[in-house]
């Protein structure tokens, strides 16, 4: 006998270990590592995954229950995949059901469907009677078939109508039922029903009719030759075979030979081909042609990037690289050259964008290098385009993956390289369960590959740049010394020379001072009017983040807040009302304020609406795009709006985040940042790197072709460090300085942290076990180690968001260097305190290497 381990649907503690099962000789020869499988599990059929097969069972073999079903024909993870899960459980402490789960497409994510159908042997309601199912008392008999009182009415026509259809499910049955749903429920109850569960996948495949040549053309000539000279439409069809030997879609040949379905099915009947249902692959750029573009000559800079990656992959050693290169240095070509490489070599690729920089711009150097051999997975695709990409990955069409970061499971089995970019970006963080960080894992994975890691960046985020030293301001950056942990290839100098963008720093302090109340300072103004004039482009950068539209009295500075967050509503033009973006409680807008009844209560704070009012009664006749999460969530909107700009439809590109990256247009000469502080001012260690990096990347828009560019920023705090040293491009400076300040602080990349969130209705019960979860943490610490503790552990304190959905949140932080027993601690420590917080119902969420911490 064969069995096989599973880890099942279930994400609790009490079920995350595998479960034994056993394969039934049916199934022998179809169930491997990484396949889903439907289980018996209590009284339920539960999807899980087979994370083991062995000989021997570890329990009873007679209690052992066998695998109801298999759901794929070929499994959807890899070995490697499985092996990774565990890894990724127990680096950021989630259950293996979740990691599992994250790794294949929603589409495979099991949807439970529930059936009612009659008891077993109840076709009629009289046989009801006789399996005893109906009780003594409900029915009584008059000689002419059977009597049923008012309730036992109803329940006679649902058991007529369950016969009648089969399986019906559960929700339409209490649809047609409407008010019934009680009664249903004693019919359950008492046997006169019973309920099935079917694990069915979220998606099926598209399946369209496709005609299959019959592969002996001489059955085919001969049936030819016998063929009536007036069957010109048969014969159409079978000189279309002979000279085809891939199956065709029926509608694709009927449309090009022009005929009607009869004729064809006439020919199945008579073998000379086969119509059957087939697997469609839907092609989310069909209809598009990718323009193809050859290798460019490689500038030195390029040429030395390029050399010291390519050896790696001709040695097939496994290394991390960090490519710092300026805006416009020509990082993409990089990337395009060492995937040839890689794909040249049999091996496979894949590309991790952020998820906003992924635009149809950006899928095209890649799909005009690479054509069919791409596969692009993100969130602006449906759910079935997407399945499919990922299906042609797994199914080895296609050698390059490119998308956001849940691309970073790409089931392929040939990794040779892997490329990150805008490594620096906070979205490879996944932020719920299981918080991973595409970068840790993109390195698990190549390691298991003797694969290469590029991370790529013109501003790379401080963990990652401290990995290539080995040491900084005399820390050492290895506990355990040796070389540094990632190779730094550095590209100072943008191609063909051209110079980056000047910059200057605007003062709104100033401003206001003398008298300019406009949100524009005299110097961006005359900027945007200068490029109106020559007809040159503009982007500006509205930071939304923490400068959102809240409402505010101007006569008594009452601010609408959640009432069930500590944290301020959003004002929403389009539906004309304020919503939170943690819990989505929404109300009107008031026409007065709530406090103190006065009128002057207006929509503080500048959003994008507002910039883009502003410019047009600063710009009368001004043509703005403005991209926000407002104009962008439709379908296909995004690219809509870049086109449009590219094609000079607009004169100011007007966006958040979004227009910072990646954009490329020859015709932006002027980069405006409304208010640069706007990131500086939140409750983040990393808001001085973040602050950088956005100015630094928005910056690099500018002047990236012939002409010349020319950045202003405005700020409240001008002279803060990140702003300084982004305005000259010095990257140097800046890190060196923020470095120096994480330091002196004990702040990553000095340490790293783990984030213990707590929440609960009461604040007395969060305080007593948040100081006994950190007290006993604490101890734990001392007695790891002799002398120094392993770990430090911080709080707890009020989160920065003290409360969400009416509960309120404390968090501690543990501290620790290199992988130390802090991971181990935390686990330990909550799974001791399981009995404790289980019957508060206190919530507890560990984030391990956090981003956010709020
Ligand atoms: N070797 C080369 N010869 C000529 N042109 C090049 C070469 N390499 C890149 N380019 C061009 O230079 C421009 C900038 O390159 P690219 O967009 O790859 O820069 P990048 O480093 O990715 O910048 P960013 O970080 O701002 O996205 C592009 O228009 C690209 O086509
Ligand atoms: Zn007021
Ligand atoms: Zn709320």
């Amino acid at each position: 006998m064969t069995y096989a381990k599973v880890i099942v649907d279930v994400p609790s503690k009490e079920t995350n270990r595998p479960y034994d099962y056993v394969i039934p000789p049916k199934l022998s020869g179809w169930v491997e590592i990484g396949s889903r499988v439907g289980v018996p599990f209590g009284p339920r059929i539960l999807q899980g995954f087979v994370v083991g097969l062995h000989q021997e069972a570890e329990v009873d073999a007679a209690r052992i229950k066998p695998i109801a079903e298999v759901s794929d024909s070929e499994p959807p993870l890899t070995p490697e995949l499985v092996k990774l899960s565990r890894w990724m459980s127990k680096t950021y402490l989630c259950h293996d059901i979740t990691a599992l789960q994250a790794m294949i497409p929603g589409a495979l994510k099991a949807k439970y469907e529930r059936y009612i159908q009659a008891a077993e042997g109840v076709t009629s309601p009289q046989s009801a009677v006789e399996h005893g199912v109906f009780a003594g008392g409900e029915m009584t008999g008059n000689g002419q078939g059977i009597l049923f009182e008012s309730e036992t009415l109803e329940r006679e026509s649902i058991l007529r109508y369950v016969i009648a259809k089969g399986p019906v499910k559960t929700e339409q049955l209490l649809l047609k039922f409407e008010g019934q749903a009680t009664l249903i429920k004693q019919m359950l109850l008492s046997g006169q029903l019973t309920e099935a569960q079917v694990i069915k996948d979220r998606l099926s495949q598209k399946k369209v009719l496709t005609v299959y040549p019959n592969e002996n053309k001489n059955e085919i000539r001969a049936y030819l030759d016998k063929l009536p000279a007036n069957a010109k439409r048969q014969k159409d069809v079978l000189d279309y075979l002979l000279l085809h030997h891939e199956p065709v879609k029926l509608a694709d040949l009927l449309a090009e030979l022009d005929l009607s379905a009869s004729t064809v099915k006439s020919l199945a009947e008579k073998g000379m081909l086969i119509i059957r249902e087939a697997d469609e692959f839907r092609n989310p750029y069909e209809g598009r042609d990718f323009t193809p573009t050859l290798p460019m000559l490689l500038t030195p800079q390029q040429q030395i990037a390029y050399d010291a990656i390519r050896q790696d992959l001709d040695d097939r050693i496994h290394r991390t690289y960090l490519l710092q290169g300026v805006t416009g240095s020509g990082k993409t070509e990089v990337y395009l050259q060492t995937i040839q490489r890689t794909l040249d070599a049999g091996r496979e690729a894949i590309v991790l964008v952020p998820e906003i920089s992924l635009t149809p711009q950006m899928v095209e150097r890649f799909k005009g290098r690479f054509g069919d051999q791409v596969a692009v997975l993100h969130s602006r695709l449906s759910q079935g385009e997407r399945y499919d990409e990922w299906r042609k990955i797994r199914a080895g069409q296609v050698t390059v993956a490119i998308g956001a970061r849940s691309a970073i499971f790409a089931p392929f089995t040939k990794i040779g390289l892997i490329i990150i970019d805008e490594e620096h970006e906070s979205s490879y963080k996944q932020e719920e369960s299981p918080k991973y960080h595409a970068k840790r894992v993109a390195i698990e994975r190549a390691c298991a590959h003797d694969a290469v890691v590029v991370l790529g960046s013109a501003t790379p985020s401080l963990e990652t740049f401290y990995q290539t030293k080995s040491d900084l301001h005399g820390v050492p950056v290895r506990l355990s010394g040796g070389e540094p942990a990632i190779r730094l290839i550095t590209m100072s100098e943008r191609v063909a020379g051209r110079p980056m963008p000047e910059v200057k720093i605007v003062d709104l302090r100033e401003e206001l001072k003398a008298g300019n109340r406009s949100m524009f300072s005299r110097e961006l103004y005359s900027a945007i009017e200068t490029r109106l004039h020559k007809k040159e482009q503009t982007v500006l950068l509205l930071n939304r983040r923490g400068y959102s539209t809240f409402v505010m009295c101007r006569s008594c500075g009452f601010v609408a807040g959640c009432p069930h967050c500590d944290i301020s509503l959003t004002y929403h033009q389009r539906s004309r009302n304020l919503r939170c973006h943690y819990c989505g409680y929404a109300e009107r807008e008031p026409e007065v304020c709530p406090d103190c009844k006065s009128e002057h209560i207006r929509f503080f704070g500048t959003g994008t609406q507002k910039v883009e009012e502003e410019l047009g009664k600063l710009f009368p006749g001004i043509r703005v795009i403005r991209m926000d999460v407002d104009t962008t969530t439709e379908k296909g909107s995004h690219e809509k709006w870049l086109t449009q700009f590219r094609n000079k439809e607009a004169d100011v590109l007007l966006g958040t985040q979004m227009v910072a990256k990646g954009l490329d247009f020859p015709d932006v000469t002027l980069v405006g940042v409304i208010a640069a502080d706007t990131v500086l001012n939140l409750p983040d260690f990393r808001a001085g790197e973040k602050t950088f990096q956005l100015l630094t990347q928005v910056a690099g828009r500018a002047g990236r072709h012939h002409l010349p560019g020319e950045v202003v920023i405005q700020s409240y705090s001008p002279e803060h460090y990140s702003i300084e040293h982004a305005s000259r491009h010095d990257y140097d400076s800046f890190v060196m300085q923020e470095l120096g300040m994480r330091k002196e602080r004990g702040y990553p990349p000095y340490c790293r942290l783990i984030l213990i969130t707590m929440s609960h209705e009461h604040i007395p019960v969060l305080v007593q076990i948040g100081e006994a979860l950190a007290n006993t943490l604490r101890e734990r610490a001392g007695a790891a180690r002799e002398g120094e503790p392993s770990f430090e552990v911080m709080g707890p304190v009020a989160s920065p968001i003290p409360r969400i959905k009416d509960r309120y949140r404390f968090q501690c932080m543990v501290k620790y260097r290199e992988e130390s027993a802090a991971i181990e601690a935390v686990k330990a420590v909550l799974a001791s305190f399981e009995s404790r917080v289980k019957p508060h119902k206190i919530q507890i969420s560990v984030d391990v290497d956090p981003q956010i911490l709020m």
